[in-house]
């Protein structure tokens, strides 16, 4: 079933039309990676999603509700969350205050706060340390269950693997593989190893463009496609 679908969306920033003619179906369930080389459009169209930009022309449908344009907050009230590339955490707030402020009414459902610290075991063990003071993945760890201490139908997830060791990075995808199970993923990122080996279905954007769209399985299979896409020299 189709949770999501951009068509036909353009989106322009200031005099600059950033984004052209973008048409992407994300299907309810398992983890949709959307890569890209730098500036080609990614984080433009998760924040086109999420109402951060105006579209014009196009529309991004939601279960089959046109939500082009909503308020980013009524928006995420539909179930959608979204993870910045920044984070955005509170970094002079404990680990605690920055999931309460997350929660919709100030208090924690046990249950959750109970899969959250199975996910992320560090943000237990460092409820009451302010943020700044977590290592990089620490911070990545806090954004993610930020974004799942409601339930979700949707999280746009931008490019958490960044700067982060190997060992976090597993440990990451072992966490959405786990959070995708119950709420669709999409996913932006430029590390194709950690996206390759989490994606069931795939699209590339490139200079604004949804340049290829499939299975990652055939998208792995195909090296040249993969080297016309993605790689730094074309
Ligand atoms: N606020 C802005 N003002 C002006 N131009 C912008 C703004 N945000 C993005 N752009 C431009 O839009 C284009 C797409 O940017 P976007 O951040 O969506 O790319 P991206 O694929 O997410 O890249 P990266 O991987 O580097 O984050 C780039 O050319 C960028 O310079």
């Amino acid at each position: 079933m189709t949770l999501l679908s951009l068509t036909n969306m353009q989106t322009n920033i200031g005099e600059y039309a950033v984004l052209h003619d973008i048409s992407l179906t994300v299907p309810e369930g398992g983890v949709f990676v959307l890569l890209g080389r730098n500036g080609a459009g990614k984080t433009t169209t998760l924040r086109s999603i999420m109402g951060m930009w105006r579209p014009s022309p196009g529309s991004v449908m939601f279960r089959g509700q046109d939500i082009t344009a909503l308020h980013t907050a009524d928006i995420a009230r539909l179930g959608i969350a979204f993870v910045p590339e920044n984070m955005g955490i509170f970094g002079g707030l404990t680990v605690e205050e920055n999931l309460v402020l997350a929660t919709a009414k100030g208090k924690f459902d046990r249950d959750r706060l109970n899969r959250i610290y199975r996910l992320f075991p560090a943000l237990e063990k460092f409820w009451t340390k302010q943020a700044w003071s977590l290592s990089g993945g620490q911070k990545q760890m806090l954004s993610v269950a930020r974004a799942i201490i409601e339930p979700r139908d949707l999280i746009l997830i931008d490019e958490p693997t960044k700067g982060l060791a190997p060992a976090i990075v597993d440990a990451m995808a072992e966490a959405f593989r786990e959070i995708s199970d119950t709420t669709t993923i999409l996913l932006v990122e430029q590390n194709f190893e950690f996206a390759k080996s989490l994606g069931r279905d795939m699209a590339v954007i490139d200079d604004g463009r949804i340049a290829h769209a499939g299975s990652m399985a055939d998208f792995v299979a195909d090296r040249a496609l993969q080297d016309r896409l993605l790689s730094l020299s074309v």
